[in-house]
């Protein structure tokens, strides 16, 4: 079976080629910059098992474009792996709102389309580029079967005091104003992973998933009970371009006094805030650069980037009652050690003890960090969406 893999995003498409049930993709890449001049593809092949990385620069209009590039990859006779569209069996999409509607993979139809396309306006940034992924994969795949992956779908499980918030009652029963939690694939991932490591399938976990956007959650028995994004994936913390908890006032203020609009205040909240706001990069590698040379600004914002996790970090040990593991993933969490060590620093008191020299190597996979005394064990885990994606459509259709 060959199970096509696609994740969407406002500007890129990230893709992943599995014949299952191999877990190793036999093609993958990043198609970005799509609706600019110069959008670049990376593409990579695995050719009797070694990995070849192609590049290119091109013209990429919209998400029609970039897809039907990227199966044009996928088919050619050098660096594809397919000779025909219809060789897919499944395309596996990530969708990232699925409402209170979606508590589990869910295979696509119009009713299904319909109801993500009712949730454009709880994601705005986010699923119309995700519905436009799938009506153009229904075009370019018409005979594969067509699965939804949906981010919020693992944060189902949180209980209504987790979820609900202290507003008036019909804002959620009218308005489904609530909690909701994202990156839920990646979470769900990474804490399968642990928990199969520790040996422990009831481990209670935190895993902390640092990307670009940014969040934690607090798991149990492999389910989520509470999580650091909400009704948007605006809340909890400090992420590369969103300001993650602020007061509601601050909002309020915005308006009524600097004539911020609405759409003012989205835009400040979501795009120019956050490490962007704080340092002017969003990019957490430029920030270490800065940083690195005793900028004031870069060092301000580490602390506050880190410090924020730190706190969510002793809100999850209350909710928990306890911890078995921390787990570092994503783009920075994978990376930045810097991140690491602040993030775990001054919290011997929960037994948690990073070893710094664990902490700087770079071995790729799965890496324990804590020192051997330390009572919870802090974990690297490199998360991978695609494959739960791909994992979660094969459970669904077999
Ligand atoms: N070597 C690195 N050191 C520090 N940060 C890194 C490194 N590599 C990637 N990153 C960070 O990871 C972020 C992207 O993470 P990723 O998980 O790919 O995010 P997303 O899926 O949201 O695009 C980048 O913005 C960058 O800040
Ligand atoms: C939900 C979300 O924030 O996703 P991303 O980090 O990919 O922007
Ligand atoms: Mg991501």
């Amino acid at each position: 079976m060959n199970i096509f893999v696609v994740n969407s995003g406002s500007s890129s498409i990230k893709y992943q080629l599995f014949r299952w049930p191999a877990e190793q993709p036999v093609c993958s890449g990043l198609a970005e910059r799509i609706g600019q001049e110069n959008a670049v593809i990376t593409h990579k092949t695995l050719i009797n098992g070694q990995e070849r990385t192609m590049q290119q620069t091109l013209v990429l209009p919209d998400h029609e474009a970039g897809l039907r590039e990227v199966v044009a990859l996928l088919t050619s006779s050098i660096v594809g792996a397919i000779r025909d569209p219809a060789e897919i069996d499944v395309v596996g999409h990530r969708v990232v709102h699925g409402g209170e509607q979606f508590t589990t993979t869910t295979e696509i139809d119009e009713l299904v389309k319909a109801t993500i396309r009712e949730l454009f306006a709880l994601a705005p940034l986010h699923n119309p580029a995700n519905y436009l992924g799938i009506e153009v994969a229904e075009r370019l795949f018409p005979q594969a079967r067509q699965v939804a992956v949906f981010d919020t779908a693992f944060h189902q499980t949180l209980p209504a005091y987790a979820f609900r918030y202290a507003l008036p009652t019909r804002f959620y029963a009218e308005h489904r104003l609530r909690v909701y939690g994202f990156h839920g694939t990646s979470h769900q991932y990474v804490a399968a992973q642990a928990a199969q490591h520790l040996g422990n399938p009831a481990a209670r976990l935190i895993t902390i998933h640092l990307g670009n956007g940014c969040s934690m959650a607090a798991v149990r028995d492999g389910r989520s009970v509470d999580t650091s994004m909400g009704f948007s994936p605006l809340a909890g913390l400090v992420m590369g371009t969103r300001s993650g908890d602020l007061d509601p006032a601050v909002v309020l203020y915005l308006q009524s006094q600097l004539g911020y609009t609405a759409a003012g205040v989205n835009t400040l909240l979501n795009k120019q805030s956050g490490m962007l706001g704080l340092t002017g990069f969003s990019d957490m590698r430029d920030i270490g650069k800065a940083q690195a040379q005793d900028d004031p600004e870069a060092g301000l914002a580490y602390d506050l980037y880190a410090y924020r996790i730190r706190k969510y970090i002793g809100a999850y040990a209350a909710v928990l009652n306890g911890l078995d593991a921390l787990v570092f993933t994503a783009g920075v969490g994978e990376n930045d050690a810097l991140v690491r060590s602040r993030a775990c620093q001054n919290l011997d008191f929960f037994g948690i003890e990073l070893d710094e020299n664990k902490n700087q190597l770079r071995t790729p996979g799965l890496r324990d960090i804590s020192r051997p005394e330390s009572r919870v064990r802090i974990l690297v885990i490199p998360t991978n969406e695609e494959l739960e994606i791909a994992r979660q459509c094969a459970q669904l259709l077999q």
